[in-house]
């Protein structure tokens, strides 16, 4: 499902009014309307409330004045705190309140914290508030007697609805802005946005609907860059065809670098992992000492023995591994290799002198930190890293925090500055390409937070590339079917301490049920 930015909602809305011509207060009425029916429905049990609505100083709470009115059309008990001056107003939500306060005597203005700790305290306590203090327009931390009411609120036993997004949440990145309200529901306008899908955002929103307010869908099609919710019906458009008259050359041959001593079970599934992954034929590069070994370990998969120092791949294992790569469709390096000094310049010098499509996975990115020139001798959107946080930061040489802070961001920029598919993982992972995409999984559950998990991954992905899927998609792809595979795991067993193992078993019936 399409997802906005706050700027493109924006975008979106304006090019309603001005290009196609439908006004403002139209796009507010039927926000306000669609909102209030949602209300109705999901809280029935509730009626006739009491209901307050808090309502901040722009259109997010003159969407609040709307559904206060339509509330009070159906009987709700409605009282309304617009946390502004009444001159304050303008535009469509200045129409929506002078409305209101010609069908309602319960309407109160609260501008600073004292008047606002008096007028909830004379409210009583309502069942129900509806939060229409902020929406996409929120661009600083929350303060003064706003911060306030929110920290009110979040201290009520009421069921909270969000108007267009939980307040204080950051619609394009999903960070809270100082503070933030915990919502029972969310009712936003048009498409998801970006803040509602990605931690701690997404942890605010409680239940989440959709209000089709009017916008034409072309609008918001055409906005770009796309930002992309992966779920079924995403994956299922993402998967590759599979040709009834394919056969092993048709779905590529996929060639994976990795393994080390005492690591040979992070090379095998990432082995096994492509082979569930769809690809052709698979040829799994290890250090010789290791060969038998997962000669034994691996029956779909080919192995070869490569030249070793100190129990992980040499140097010497180059002319091999580019030799190897002639007839292969893509490249997958990282899985189990250690971080000697030689495999280290191996990786190096793999990434930057084999044009393959690239899956670059745990200690192959260890042994790109400092070295992230090597990206830019290689085609742009090619190149698939998949990091968790802290090799992340050991491959960017930031702070943790400065991942995480916003996650969003941290990977549209580095994968645009270095040209690269960046797989961020994490609850809700997110693939950033070079031109601008964004893909938020929708799959994935606590119990993949165990050894192993990343390794299938990356077959996955080497998988999917072998076959010919463009890089973006591929790791898109991948992330979403590797998580929807952990979630059928989980159903039968919970999500505590899921084995990669059994995970590779789940594999075919995740994708045959997306087919
Ligand atoms: N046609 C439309 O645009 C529609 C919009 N809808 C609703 O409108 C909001 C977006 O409204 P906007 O006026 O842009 O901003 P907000 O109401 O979200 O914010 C209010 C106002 O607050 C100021 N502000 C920003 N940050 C802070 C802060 N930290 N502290 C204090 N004040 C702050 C800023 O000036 C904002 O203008 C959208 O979410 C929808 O709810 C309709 O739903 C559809 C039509
Ligand atoms: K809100």
């Amino acid at each position: 499902m399409r997802v906005l930015s706050a700027q493109q909602m924006r975008e979106v809305d304006r090019r309603t009014i001005e290009d196609i011509g439908i006004p403002g207060a139209v796009l507010m009425e039927n926000a306000g309307r669609g909102a209030a029916a949602r209300i109705a429905a999901r809280y029935a049990d509730v009626f006739p409330g009491p209901v307050l609505v808090l309502a901040g100083k722009g259109n997010n709470g003159g969407d609040g004045f709307v559904i206060a009115r339509c509330l009070l059309e159906q009987g709700w008990q409605v009282s309304t705190l617009a946390l502004a001056e009444r001159s304050a107003y303008s535009g469509d939500a200045a129409l929506n309140l002078e409305v209101l306060l010609r069908l309602s005597d319960a309407v109160g203005f609260a501008c600073d914290e004292t008047q606002l700790g008096s007028a909830l305290a004379a409210g009583g306590n309502p069942r129900l508030v509806v939060d229409a203090l902020f929406g996409t327009g929120l661009s600083s931390a929350v303060r003064g007697h706003f911060a306030a009411a929110i920290a009110w609120l979040n201290a009520q036993s009421a069921a909270v609805v969000a108007v267009d997004i939980p307040s204080g949440v950051h619609a394009d990145n999903g960070c809270v802005l100082g503070c933030a309200v915990q919502a029972s529901l969310t009712l936003t306008f048009a498409r998801p946005k970006i803040g509602h899908l990605v931690y701690p955002g997404a942890g605010l929103v409680g239940a989440l609907e959709v209000v089709e307010i009017g916008i034409p869908a072309a609008l918001v099609e055409a906005c770009r860059p796309h930002n992309l919710w992966v779920d079924d019906e995403a994956a299922r458009r993402l998967l590759p065809p599979r040709p009834a008259g394919g056969h092993k050359g048709t779905f590529g041959h996929l060639l994976v670098m990795g393994g080390s001593t005492g690591k040979s079970g992070a090379a095998a599934l990432a082995a096994d992992g492509a082979v569930r992954g769809g690809a052709g034929l698979v040829t799994l590069g290890c250090p010789a000492q290791l060969h038998d070994i997962l000669e034994i370990k691996l029956t779909e998969p080919m192995t070869v023995p490569l030249p070793q120092v100190d129990g992980g791949l040499s140097l010497q294992a180059l002319e091999s591994l580019l030799a190897l790569s002639q007839d292969k469709q893509a490249l997958a390096l990282g899985p189990g290799l250690g971080q000697g000094e030689e495999t280290g310049a191996l990786v190096r010098r793999l990434v930057r002198d084999c044009p393959l499509p690239q899956v670059i996975d745990a200690d192959g990115l260890n042994a790109l930190a400092g070295h992230l020139e090597i990206f830019s001798a290689r085609e742009p959107g090619t190149t698939v890293l998949t990091p968790h946080p802290g090799e992340m930061a050991r491959l960017a040489g930031v702070a943790v925090a400065d991942v995480q802070q916003d996650r969003v961001a941290f990977a549209r920029a580095f994968a645009e500055a270095h040209g690269v598919v960046l797989v961020l993982k994490g609850a809700r992972s997110l693939t950033a390409t070079p031109d601008g995409r964004l893909y938020i999984n929708a799959s994935g559950n606590p119990g993949m937070a165990s050894g192993g998990m990343g390794d299938v991954l990356t077959g996955l992905i080497g998988a999917f590339l072998a076959q010919g899927v463009e890089a973006g998609a591929a790791a898109a792809l991948a992330v979403y079917l590797h998580g929807r595979a952990a979630d059928r795991l989980a159903l039968r067993l919970g999500n505590a301490g899921l084995a990669a193992t059994d995970l590779l078993r789940e594999i075919p019936a995740a994708r045959h049920e997306l087919s």
